[in-house]
């Protein structure tokens, strides 16, 4: 027996405004994410991957087709979704301390305070950022600030976890470290995740699977299978043949598409 998708597209179009002005960023993409896997999305500047993960988080209403979390056609962020956007320094609240700011979507589901910080402080340790919990986002470094965000999308237990270019505002070893921490939740909660990402090499290296999109409108131009091992390491795996070959295959495919 096959296992029912955990997130689905079918047939998604995207159109921004109506008439003579209007502008269609997607003409037509189809995936499905299985359980547990994990997916990039890689495209030219422009080719609506922003647009496509808005889509999927329920932030915005496709014009044309469907997405579907756990069998269900999403209307809204759903419960069992966690997001993480590029911009960390919009997206935490400067007023409230790092702890706070991780326990704030508990908030509406209606738990004790106890328990709020309990399951806070559980996240701020899985990014590594326990002894942080007081402070205020301005008192951490950018690096450290897209930590706090991971937490606060790993607080509530999410099934899928979608991140929106999340390493694009922090420096290069900040960035691989930080490639290194979503493989390592991945191998510690089963999380399914789908990146964005404009790096061919992170899409590589953290997913199963890279959707390749064309240039906008976008469609899906090919589905690449990344067969590389776990545990993944910065510098073994990218020296395996293996890594480099599906690494010059999306470079072709972009730069050709
Ligand atoms: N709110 C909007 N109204 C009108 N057009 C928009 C809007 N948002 C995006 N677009 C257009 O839709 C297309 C896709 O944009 P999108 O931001 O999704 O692409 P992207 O692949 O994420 O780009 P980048 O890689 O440069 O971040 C672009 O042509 C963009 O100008």
């Amino acid at each position: 027996m096959t296992t029912p998708p955990i997130l689905e597209v079918k047939g998604l179009e995207h159109r921004y405004g109506a008439g003579a002005r209007s502008h269609q960023a997607i003409a037509a993409i189809d995936f499905a994410l299985q359980p547990t896997r994990a997916m990039s999305i890689v495209g030219p500047s422009g080719a609506g991957k922003t647009t496509l993960l808005r889509c999927l988080t329920g932030l915005i209403a496709p014009t044309g087709g469907t997405v579907s979390f756990e069998g269900t056609a999403i209307r809204g962020i759903p419960e069992g979704i966690g997001v993480v956007f590029q911009d960390y320094s919009r997206s935490l609240f400067p007023w409230l301390s790092v702890v706070r700011n991780v326990e704030f979507p508990l908030r509406s589901a209606g738990l004790a305070r106890t328990e709020r910080h309990r399951r806070a402080r559980e996240a701020l340790s899985m990014v590594g950022l326990s002894d942080a919990a007081k402070k205020y986002p301005w008192q951490l470094s950018g690096g450290m600030q897209q930590r706090v965000a991971i937490a606060r999308a790993l607080v509530t237990e999410p099934r899928l976890l979608l991140m929106d270019e999340p390493f694009a505002s922090v420096d290069a070893q900040t960035r691989a470290d930080l490639e290194d921490l979503v493989l390592a939740i991945r191998a510690d909660t089963a999380t399914s995740i789908v990146v964005v990402t404009h790096d061919i090499d992170e899409s590589v290296y953290l997913a199963d699977t890279v959707l390749v999109l064309s240039g906008s409108p976008s469609h899906v131009m090919a589905t690449v299978a990344v067969d590389l091992p776990y545990p993944r390491d910065q510098v073994d795996t990218k020296r395996l043949d293996d890594y480099l070959d599906t690494r010059a295959k999306i470079y072709d495919l972009i730069h050709s598409g």
